[in-house]
């Protein structure tokens, strides 16, 4: 088996929760609260901007031809900010996505993400980042061919182009490219590290679930400036 067989098969629990919490649940639904997705857009928008980041300082940390050349090419599909999904959301809301997207910050669950991510990408080795940011495009499909496998998302279902954006064949290409370098580190990584880059993966696939829920939740820090 695969490490990402075995990390996958170990994550798929935190899948199912998030699969069965509020914001999924409303997106199949389709009744999610409108605040509830203007606040996944302020957060979404900031978290990709970040994503982006960390891809190009992993450009830099790595001397792999091949994967400098995925990563660049990331860097250029995260610029147009998962475009069709995200505005997808703010037609739902029927307000401009860029009206949507002016304010706002890191929340508290999306800062903590976000600095996972950023931690690895400044103080440890190249593999350790991509760990910590595989969970990114495979939570999405995992959540987004599921709801595809259990409803039947008629064409005049509010969220069709958010859920048929994040189950296209395109992410399952970026996520086997992740699979392919996350394999080939921890085949040659130590056990200590082994287990320590499955973590970094872990803790993103939870990190997938506090992010939803503070949209859900439209979580804020207790003082804002
Ligand atoms: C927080 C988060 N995780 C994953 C995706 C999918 O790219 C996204 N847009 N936002």
């Amino acid at each position: 088996m695969q490490h990402t067989d075995i990390i996958k098969e170990k994550a798929a629990p935190i899948v199912d929760l998030i699969y069965n919490d509020g914001f999924v649940q409303g997106l199949i639904n389709g009744d999610l609260d409108k605040e509830a997705v203007a606040h996944y857009l302020r957060a979404d928008s900031r978290y990709l901007k970040s994503f982006l980041d960390v891809y190009a300082i992993l450009l830099a940390k790595t001397s792999h031809l091949d994967e400098k050349k995925y990563l660049l090419e990331q860097v250029l599909f995260l610029m147009d900010g998962e475009h069709d999904a995200h505005h997808n959301l703010a037609e739902y809301i029927g307000i401009p996505y860029e009206e949507i997207i002016a304010d706002g910050e890191w929340y508290p669950a999306a800062d903590h993400y976000i600095k996972h991510m950023l931690y690895n990408a400044y103080a440890k080795p190249f593999e350790y980042a991509i760990a910590a940011s595989t969970p990114c495009p495979w939570v999405y499909f995992e959540i987004a061919t599921r709801i595809l496998k259990e409803h039947t998302i008629t064409d005049d279902h509010p969220f069709k182009v958010w859920i048929d954006f994040y189950a296209d064949d395109m992410v399952r290409d970026i996520m086997n490219s992740l699979d392919t370098i996350m394999n080939k580190y921890c085949d040659k990584a130590s056990e200590k590290e082994q287990k320590e880059l499955y973590k970094n993966f872990l803790e993103s696939c939870e990190h997938e679930r506090n992010f939803f829920n503070m949209a859900y939740t439209q979580q804020r820090w207790l003082v804002e400036l």
